[in-house]
Order: C-alpha cells, then sequence, then structure tokens
C-alpha cells in the first residue's frame, strides 16, 4: 500500500498526472497543479457556487506546487462536489496514477456535495493564504538577522552564505567560525535545495584570521590552542554532517582553510581569477579540513604533497585538472552563469538530493571525523610552536606576507 502509494506520488510529480482522470469523455486534469481545467456538471447549485468557481480560478493562480497528497485531496473534493460520491469501477493496481485518485475519491464516501464544495473552497482559501504569507518571507532577499560577519540569504531554494569581510578578504574571525556553524545549522533545517558559500568583494577567503593567535585569553596560550582546536574541530564537523548538497562559490583568491574545506564540498565552481593557496609549512602549521585525507584522495599524493607540504598555489585551471574544483567559469561571466545553473539545480527534488548526498558521504563519515580529530590535536600542538609564533609575528610586522 505504502509502495503503491509512493509509486503514484512518483507518477505525479514526473507528469503522468496531466492524464485525464477517470475515463471521463471531458479533460478534467484536476490533479495536475496549478493547471486545472473543469466543466461542472450545469446542475444548479446553491449559495457557494460562486465561491467554488472563485476557489478554482484562485487555484490556478498558485505559484507554488501543494505537493501530490493536497491536488489529491483537491481533485477528490472537486469530483465529490460535481458528480458526487464516486460510482466509476476501481482501476488496476498497477496504474498507480489512477488508483491514487480513485482512492482518494471514494475515501470521501457519501460526503454531500455541499459539503464538499465548502471543504474544496476552505482548502483552497488556506492554500492561498499561506502563500502569500509564505511569499513575503520568501521573497525578502533581505539579509538574515543575528550576523555580522555573514550575509546569509535564501531565496529561489537556496540558502547563500557569503562570507562578508571584504577589507580583510574575508578572512575568518573566531566569530565567523562560530556564525558559519550556526549558518550551516540553519540552513540543514530550511526549505532550501541547495547550500552555496561565497564570499563578497574580490577574495574568496584569506584563510584564518591570523588575529585569532594575537588575543591570548586569561588562561595563557594552551587555553588558547586547546580552545581553537575544540573551535576547529566543531567547525569542520559541521560541514563533514552537512545533510544537503553543499556548493563553493568560489569568487577569487582562495587561502589556508578555505581551500582545504573544498574537499568537503559537493560541487566547486570557481573563477578564472581564483588562486588555491595552502601556505602551512610557512606558517609552521599542519593541514585541516579534512585535507589530509580528501586532497590525496582527490588529487593523488604527489599533487596533494606539492600544495599540503610544499605551498603550491594552484591557478584555477590547475585545481580543476586535479579535480579539486568542478569548473571554471570567466570572471566576466561568473557569476551570472553559476547563479543561472544553480537555480535549475535548485528546482530539483529537496529529498532525493539530500538522501543521495547523505548516501555518498555516509560511506566516508566515520573516517573523516578520525582524520579531524587527528589533524585538530596535531595543529593544537603546532599553534604552541616557535615556528608557528614566528611566522605568525613575520606576517604583521611584514609589508609583503606571503
Ligand atoms: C580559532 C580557530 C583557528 C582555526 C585555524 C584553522 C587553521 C587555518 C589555517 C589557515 O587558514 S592558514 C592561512 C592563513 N592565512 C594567511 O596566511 C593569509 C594572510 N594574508 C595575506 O597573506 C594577504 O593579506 C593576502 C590574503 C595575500 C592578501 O594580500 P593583499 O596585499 O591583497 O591584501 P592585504 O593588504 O594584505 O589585506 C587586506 C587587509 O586584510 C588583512 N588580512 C588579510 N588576510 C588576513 C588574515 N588571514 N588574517 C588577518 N588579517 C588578514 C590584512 O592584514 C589587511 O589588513 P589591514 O592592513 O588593511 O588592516
Amino acid at each position: 500500500m505504502a509502495a503503491a502509494a509512493a509509486a503514484a506520488a512518483f507518477c505525479l510529480a514526473r507528469g503522468l498526472r496531466a492524464r485525464p482522470v477517470c475515463g471521463a469523455s471531458r479533460t478534467v486534469h484536476a490533479v495536475c497543479f496549478p493547471v486545472i481545467q473543469l466543466h461542472t456538471t450545469g446542475a444548479a447549485m446553491r449559495v457557494s457556487q460562486e465561491d467554488f468557481e472563485k476557489a478554482k480560478d484562485q487555484l490556478k493562480l498558485l505559484k507554488e506546487d501543494p505537493g501530490n497528497e493536497v491536488k489529491l485531496k483537491l481533485y477528490a473534493l472537486f469530483k465529490q462536489a460535481t458528480e458526487g460520491p464516486c460510482s466509476s469501477p476501481k482501476p488496476g493496481m498497477l496504474d498507480f496514477v489512477k488508483k491514487a485518485k480513485w482512492d482518494a475519491w471514494s475515501s470521501l464516501g457519501s460526503l454531500s456535495k455541499d459539503n464538499a464544495r465548502q471543504k474544496y473552497v476552505d482548502l483552497v482559501s488556506s492554500l492561498v493564504s499561506s502563500e502569500s504569507s509564505s511569499q513575503v518571507k520568501d521573497t525578502t532577499p533581505d539579509s538574515k538577522h543575528g550576523y555580522e560577519t555573514l550575509q546569509v540569504t535564501t531565496t529561489d531554494n537556496i540558502t547563500k552564505i557569503m562570507l562578508n569581510r571584504p577589507e580583510k578578504k574575508n578572512a575568518i574571525t573566531t566569530q565567523m567560525y562560530r556564525e558559519i556553524i550556526q549558518a550551516l545549522e540553519e540552513a540543514a533545517k530550511d526549505d532550501s535545495v541547495i547550500t552555496v558559500i561565497t564570499g563578497n568583494g574580490d577574495y574568496y577567503c584569506s584563510g584564518n584570521d591570523l588575529n585569532n593567535f594575537t588575543n591570548i585569553p586569561s588562561g595563557g596560550i594552551e587555553k588558547m590552542a586547546k580552545d581553537g582546536a575544540v573551535l576547529l574541530e566543531n567547525f569542520v564537523n559541521h560541514f563533514i554532517d552537512f545533510p544537503k548538497p553543499l556548493i563553493a562559490v568560489v569568487n577569487g583568491p582562495a587561502v589556508g582553510i578555505s581551500v582545504t574545506l573544498l574537499g568537503l564540498f559537493d560541487i566547486v565552481y570557481a573563477t578564472d581569477r581564483a588562486t588555491f593557496h595552502t601556505p602551512f609549512s610557512e606558517l609552521g602549521q599542519s593541514p585541516e579540513g579534512c585535507s589530509s585525507y580528501m586532497f590525496p584522495k582527490i588529487m593523488g599524493l604527489s599533487k596533494a604533497n606539492e600544495m599540503l607540504l610544499f605551498n603550491k598555489k594552484l591557478t584555477a585551471g590547475e585545481a580543476c585538472a586535479q579535480g579539486l574544483v568542478t569548473e571554471v567559469f570567466p570572471d566576466r561571466a561568473f557569476q551570472k552563469e553559476v547563479w543561472i545553473r544553480l537555480k535549475a539545480y535548485a528546482t530539483l527534488p529537496k529529498n532525493s538530493l539530500a538522501l543521495s548526498k547523505q548516501l555518498i558521504r555516509g560511506v566516508e563519515k566515520e573516517k573523516l571525523h578520525a582524520v579531524n580529530c587527528q589533524e585538530c590535536e596535531l595543529l593544537r600542538e603546532r599553534w604552541l610552536s616557535d615556528e608557528c609564533m614566528n611566522a605568525i609575528m613575520s606576517f604583521f610586522g611584514k609589508k609583503s606576507k606571503l
């Protein structure tokens, strides 16, 4: 039964819903939302006939698909209101669409035409009012409140998390790590189909804000390193566990952790102006973001070593050739082409995308968590090293930094 309902829902979603129903001589596409062409029997109807006609018109104007369950309910109520109880023969088990419609109509039993009309009008009215309130919410591209270092918006089924410190090349402060965690948690639960991370300004991100290491807390440098490692592990865990497709729109150069994390994204689109630089040994540090595992897997050991050990900066073309970037776009067309593509992706079925992503990620999840834990532990030690202290002091002491 559940399988038949699921199959019916599947068929409805795939467009089989547009077939004429129940062998009627008129074309009744009652389940084909929002195009509903219905011809009433012409029988005299009492007071609510006008409301009923109006409801039919309002239904055509709805922009959002209310889902198969509601469409079946609308279909059944319409049939009951216009023809009375279902008396047509039950369709065969394998005719999923007709069977689902027949079941919905039959389930109304002996409900009177008047009552069915009333229920139909009430249902349409609730759909109209819920759409108008959600439109106010969804179409407002305003940034979500509560973020200081990010601009977070949801529009066209896409939650966009934009790093928003352009004057500092989007370097990630401890506050920004926390806000990204919060934004990912919210995006995981919201109605969006995909989530995008990008940067504001000419840089995608210049990596960890090196000032994070200059504000020594009262507990001393060990405490700073320990807190940093805990925050980093939690931050990276949110990328490992993110349940929906996660896409990086790399709008300019990327440094450090903003590069290593790319291995945990599902798709990476980059402008041809982007570069990819992981200067860990120059900074006396070590790789993070699961790159010690993902980079060799993505690009092979020796290419990964050039980046992660020897600080080789890749062009966008090289990063694409090595599999870290999915596709490179000319800078002048970058935003336009990428967003057209993403908007199309975001019309795909949300649950199917999320479940497929989780299936693919599930294979590696345990390993990724273990790698993340090891990387953070090594970094905690590195941050206490002279090599790292000297490199950070030199960044702030030099004009030419890298
Ligand atoms: C607490 C949790 C910790 C987790 C740590 C996880 C481990 C992460 C590791 C990494 O990400 S390693 C990589 C760290 N990043 C860098 O080493 C980059 C440092 N920045 C630069 O080399 C250069 O700024 C640049 C990115 C190459 C850009 O150079 P450009 O000459 O074009 O601009 P600038 O004038 O240098 O920059 C403008 C402005 O922004 C400040 N800034 C840029 N990046 C950082 C940064 N990463 N940290 C702190 N500040 C940064 C820069 O100082 C300038 O500031 P003002 O001088 O204008 O005040």
